[in-house]
């Protein structure tokens, strides 16, 4: 079988990095950036296209090196080029910076650019550009006026493709190859089915015998990803929305202050007579009759020596100082017709404003009903609060939108057949996260199955991108020739890759990215999940549910902690695991009882069954290679505490 496809890389992806203070502060200062830009796009035309992103920082070394290491070892970019920062200003750091990442210069390029610039002006000469290679990159610091970065980059642009040919390794000899190649089509026969499946993905980002033996991607602490995902899921703007059930969920953006008192007049609060409490004990005519609605308010002024019927919550009549329940009474006269009461006898003594609300006793005017920041739980009172008070309509963050998506040729929509094929899987991953998405309420668009075809990956990825503020991708994210999901971000979409690896069980190939938002929108985040489903859907709870919940303004995104203590021994994982259990509160001991659901292979989804937690294990180290039965661990509390546990209850679940 010849599965080998080849195919020359049809872009050449560039990374524009501005350093400036100002711009960092105030992107639309930034004029060097988007002239570069238009310049790589604009000679994109000549050759193979110039993929282009930018970033700005500040005149800062770490923030630079930090940029330029990402661009170079991680998304392996095959031209940085940094514009400002090259004069001999005190804050002018970029040289210093860039010069110790380079492993060999490129003192050529740096002439031709210094040479092209003094023929315009004697100024150049107060320019200190350096060029150099790291790893596949080619790395330029250019000036930071647009006029300057511009010819300095045009100086160099003809000589760059062949230059980044070169230190991509593609000899002239290679070149040729690719090009024969790409003249026959390149099919993938499956031999069991006969089905033919064109493995574009491997033409347009290389072919597979030339693909990475080791990951690109540093495996880096669950910590460490959380900071990164926490540090660009900003809040998202806020929006004014009615008060009602679906404010469940939203974190408000504004204090609401009561307009109006509760109870807004004397109410009473029980059913009885309202009365005159100097009077005392004694028969007393009922004047009136107060029930709970004014327009059934049938009493004047009370005098001394009368009372007046009335309801709980009924205005209380003027003059009336107390209420007295009709348990406490007696009726001494009933009207002709034997239906009303005309005189009453009141047998207690009440003080003053004995069982009267008074005006603003609940909530007074002026009342901070609702502070900016509080979130409208699922308990439901703070939306009760607002209604007591008739405030009709609130600004609340606004919710992210957020798309789901399989990706994988063998995935099949288990709706769609009973059968599968050989080699064929039902998708468990996107009705599990519509299930999540359900219960924790955030809204979520489907976008379907899409196959491991890296045109149709990246026209789905950007067809769901322009709809929703957060996408999440399954499958694709590992080191095999069809996980293709990295390298579309990163070449077709321009996405900016954060993290491609994480150092937990399951979960491993994790992978965030963000790409910037348009006209002013917020920036995308992009999060590739395992495709494994226990994978998939733990990486869910632990980087997307809290991701989601900071662009909704709450305060504390992530899921709570508990600690429970473990009901048998577990193995420990030479990667720290969030192992799959149910705890359950243990009223006798006063405490939590965690029970593992099982076998926690990352293919297994019944690892998830009436899962509720996930226990945090701690990696396996040649000490402590298991837990003991009766240890305590922290535990990820992601569902509902409804079991009740017993040991025997293990294997059932
Ligand atoms: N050489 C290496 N191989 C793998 C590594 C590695 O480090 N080096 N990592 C392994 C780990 S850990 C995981 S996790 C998986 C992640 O795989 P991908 O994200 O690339 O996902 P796929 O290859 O597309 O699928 C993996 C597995 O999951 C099944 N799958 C995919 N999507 C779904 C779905 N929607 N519903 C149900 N099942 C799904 C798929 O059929 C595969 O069996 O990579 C390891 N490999
Ligand atoms: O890290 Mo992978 O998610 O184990 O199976
Ligand atoms: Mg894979």
């Amino acid at each position: 079988m010849s599965s080998i496809v080849q195919g020359k890389p049809e872009y050449y992806s560039v990374g524009i990095l501005t350093v400036s203070d100002t711009c960092s502060r105030d992107s639309t200062k930034d004029r060097s950036g988007p002239v570069l830009k238009t310049l790589f796009e604009e000679t994109s035309q000549l050759k193979k296209p110039f993929h282009v992103k930018t970033k700005i920082v500040k005149d800062d070394t770490f923030e630079i090196q930090k940029s330029v290491k990402d661009w170079c070892d991680v998304e392996n970019l095959d031209l940085v080029v940094t514009t400002g920062g090259t004069g001999f200003g005190v804050r002018d750091i970029t040289p210093e910076a860039v010069q110790p990442l380079f492993e060999k210069t490129c003192s050529g390029i740096t002439y031709a650019m210094i040479k092209a610039s003094l023929e315009k002006t004697e100024f150049a000469a107060l320019s200190r550009p350096v060029c150099g290679i790291r790893g596949n990159t080619i790395i330029l610091t250019i000036p930071g006026s647009p006029k300057g970065a511009k010819e300095n980059v045009q100086a160099i642009l003809n000589v760059l493709p062949h230059a980044i040919d070169l230190v991509r390794g593609e000899s002239g000899e290679n070149v040729h190859a690719q090009l024969r190649v790409e003249s026959h089509e390149c099919v993938h026969h499956d031999h069991k089915h006969g089905d033919k499946h064109q493995y574009l993905s491997t033409s347009l980002f290389g072919p597979v015998s030339q693909r990475k033996r080791k990951s690109p991607y540093p495996m880096i602490t669950v910590a460490e990803a959380l900071n990164i995902v926490a540090e660009h899921s900003n809040i998202l703007s806020p929006i004014k929305v009615p008060v009602d059930e679906n404010l469940i969920g939203m974190v408000l953006a504004e204090d609401v202050v009561a307009r109006q008192p509760v109870p807004g007049y004397r109410a009473s609060i029980l059913d009885g007579y309202a009365v005159i409490a100097n009077d005392g004990p004694g028969v007393y005519p009922v004047i009136g009759v107060s029930i709970a609605n004014t327009s059934h308010l049938s009493t004047n002024k009370l005098q001394p020596g009368q009372i007046a019927r009335i309801t709980t919550g009924g205005p209380v009549p003027p003059g009336a100082t107390a209420v007295v329940m009709v348990e406490d009474t007696t009726l001494v006269r009933a009207s002709e017709d034997g239906l009303q009461e005309e005189s009453v006898e009141i047998h207690v003594q009440v003080s003053d404003g004995a069982n009267i609300r008074e005006i603003g006793s609940d909530t007074s005017i002026g009342t901070i009903v609702a502070r900016k920041g509080e979130l409208f739980s699922a308990v439901g009172g703070e939306i009760g609060v607002l209604a007591s008070v008739g405030v009709k309509e609130v600004c609340v963050y606004r919710l992210p939108v957020f798309g789901v998506l399989s990706t994988g040729n063998e995935v099949i929509d288990f709706k769609s057949t009973s059968e599968l094929k050989y080699g064929q899987i039902f998708d468990s991953n996107r009705p599990t996260l519509l299930a999540i998405a359900k219960a924790t309420g955030f809204e979520v668009k489907d976008f379907g199955i899409v196959s491991d075809d890296a045109k149709e990956l990246e026209k789905r990825l950007k067809e769901a991108l322009t709809q929703v503020d957060v996408l999440v991708s399954t499958g694709g994210v590992s080191m095999g020739e069809l996980d293709l999901f990295k390298p579309t971000l990163q070449q077709s979409l321009g996405a900016t890759i954060h993290f491609g690896r994480v150092k937990m069980k399951p979960g491993k190939p994790t992978t965030f990215a963000t790409l910037p938002g348009t006209a002013g929108a917020p920036e995308k985040l992009i999060f590739g999940l395992p495709g494994n489903p226990a994978s998939a859907t733990v990486t869910f709870y632990l980087f997307v549910l809290p991701a989601l919940r900071k662009l909704a303004g709450y305060e504390n995104w992530n899921s709570p902690i508990l600690q429970a203590e473990l009901m048998d021994k577990i193995s420990l994982d030479p990667r720290p695991e969030y192992h799959r259990a149910v705890i359950s509160f243990d009223h006798s001991k006063g405490k939590f009882m965690a029970t593992s659901t099982g076998h926690q292979i990352s293919s297994r989804m019944l690892s998830l069954r009436s899962c509720n937690s996930l226990l945090k294990l701690p990696e396996r180290t040649d000490k402590c290679k298991e837990l003991d039965k009766g240890s305590v661990v922290d535990v990820i509390l992601i569902g509902k505490l409804n079991k009740t546990l017993q040991p025997s209850l293990k294997s059932k679940i």
